[in-house]
Formats: C-alpha cells, structure tokens, sequence
C-alpha cells in the first residue's frame, strides 16, 4: 500500500536571510501549502522555539549581550539552538512531523561569524554540538538588496501606525546590512547541496510558487498527490 506524504521522512527546512526580506511571511505560505498535500508541519523561529531559548532571544535582542561582543553572542545564540533542536526539532521530525524554521544555524555563521568577525573555527564548533547532527534538508536564502527591504519594513510600519525602533541587528548601519547579505550569499555557495538562493524582490505570491516548487522538487515524495 502507498504511504500518504505525512508518514514519510519528515524534512528540515530552514530560511535565511537579512532583516525584512519576507521570511515570515513565506514561512507561513509554505507551511499552508504543506497543509493542502496533507503534510504534518510545524513552524518556528531562530533565535527561540522553545521558551528557555525564547529567554535567550529577548534578553540577545534588547541588546544586554552587546558589551560581552560577536563571540559571546554566538556561544548564546548556540545555546538556544541546543535547546531548540533537542526540545522541538529532533522530537517533531522523529514523530514525521515537518519542520520549517525562520532562521537557524545559518544566522550565526552570517551575522557573527562572516560579518560579525567571529573566527570560523568557533562558528564550526558551535554548529557541530548544537545541530547535535540535525543538518536543514533544504536552506532556502531569500535574497535582496537591503536598502529596498528596509523601505518594505518601514513603509508597513507606518501603514500600521507603529513606532519603527528596531531591535541590536536591525540598527546596523547600511553597509553592514550589505556585507550581510554577501555573508549569505557565500553560505549558500558554499553548501549548494542545500541551499537554494531567491531574489525575495517580487511579488509575495510570485515568490510562493518558486518556493513551493523548489520544495517539491527537492522532495518528490510531495508531488505523488497521495490524499493523507
Ligand atoms: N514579496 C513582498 N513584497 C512586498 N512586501 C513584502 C513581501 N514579503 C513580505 N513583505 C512585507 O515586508 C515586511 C517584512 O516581511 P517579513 O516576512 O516580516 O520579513 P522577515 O521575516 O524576513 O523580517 C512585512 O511588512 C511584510 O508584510
Ligand atoms: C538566529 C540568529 C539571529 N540573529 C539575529 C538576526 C536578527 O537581527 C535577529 C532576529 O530577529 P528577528 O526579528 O526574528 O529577525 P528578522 O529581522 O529577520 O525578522 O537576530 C543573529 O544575529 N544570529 C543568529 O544566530
């Protein structure tokens, strides 16, 4: 007899990328996609997922951590990882469930290691015991020029009537924001087998569709059409 897709391999997806490039936003389309082909997913976030490493997210981003520098806070950023995969992902993806995070390792090798100037060896070592062997099955990075996804930010803030204050990273000058986004870009060179980059500088469906087809067309299993 034919398995349904949600009794196969459950798969990892990750998606990076710098500051309001619509990560979120696709995170969800992916997730409701999924949903239509009956697969059992959960969505989370980096850094956080779990409430102790939600803990470590508030107290790296209301910038208490700043003064201990990159280092410190990419060992903090692990921590939360540690919990996150041993807590939520390992347990999900051993029950069949998928799961898709808005950010993971990826973060800390681009934000402190490659434009932070943390040395490699330490990223390395990090993202060895953190994993704990739990690779993304795909990275989608979402791709585009910072000051046009700043403009995006700043213009739906404005629609909503919100105060724009921006979180530690989010102040970042514009010329960090740059060498941010090259940061990923050298990731994702460098580890093709996993990584698919995007331009996000398109319309929210348009960008849906080339998602979902790069997911399906990473994982066939999704494309049997097989009712759960
Ligand atoms: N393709 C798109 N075109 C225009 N605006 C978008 C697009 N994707 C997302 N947005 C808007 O841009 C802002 C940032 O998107 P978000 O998904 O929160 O980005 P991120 O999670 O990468 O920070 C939000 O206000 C969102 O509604
Ligand atoms: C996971 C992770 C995030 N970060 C940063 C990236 C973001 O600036 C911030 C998370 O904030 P968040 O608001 O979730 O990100 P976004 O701006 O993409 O919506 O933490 C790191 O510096 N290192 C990491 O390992």
């Amino acid at each position: 007899m034919l398995e349904a897709p949600n009794r196969r391999q459950a798969r990892f997806i990750t998606f990076e990328g710098g500051e309001g490039v619509g990560k979120s936003t696709q995170v969800k389309r992916l997730l409701a996609n999924l949903a239509n082909v009956s697969v059992d997913a959960v969505r989370t976030r980096e850094p956080g997922g779990t409430p102790k490493a939600e803990a470590i997210r508030s107290f790296i981003l209301q910038g208490r951590s700043e003064a201990w520098g990159a280092g410190a806070e990419a060992v903090l950023f692990a921590a939360a990882r540690y919990d996150h995969v041993t807590r939520l992902i390992a347990p999900n993806l051993a029950k069949g469930t998928w799961v898709i995070s808005d950010r993971f390792c990826d973060s800390t090798r681009a934000y402190q290691g490659l434009t932070g100037g943390v040395d490699s060896k330490l990223i390395d070592a990090l993202e060895d015991l953190a994993l704990d062997g739990h690779t993304p099955d795909l990275t989608i990075v979402l791709d585009m020029d910072p000051e046009t996804a700043f403009k995006r930010v700043a213009e739906r803030a404005i629609e909503d009537g919100l105060a724009l204050t921006g979180d530690r990273f989010e102040k970042e000058e514009l010329d960090w924001h740059k060498r941010l986004r090259d940061s990923f870009l050298d990731i994702a060179r460098n580890n093709t087998d996993r990584c698919v980059v995007l331009s996000a500088n398109q319309a929210e469906e348009s960008l849906e569709r080339e998602i979902w087809n790069t997911v399906q067309s990473r994982f066939p299993e999704l494309q049997t059409g097989i009712p759960a």
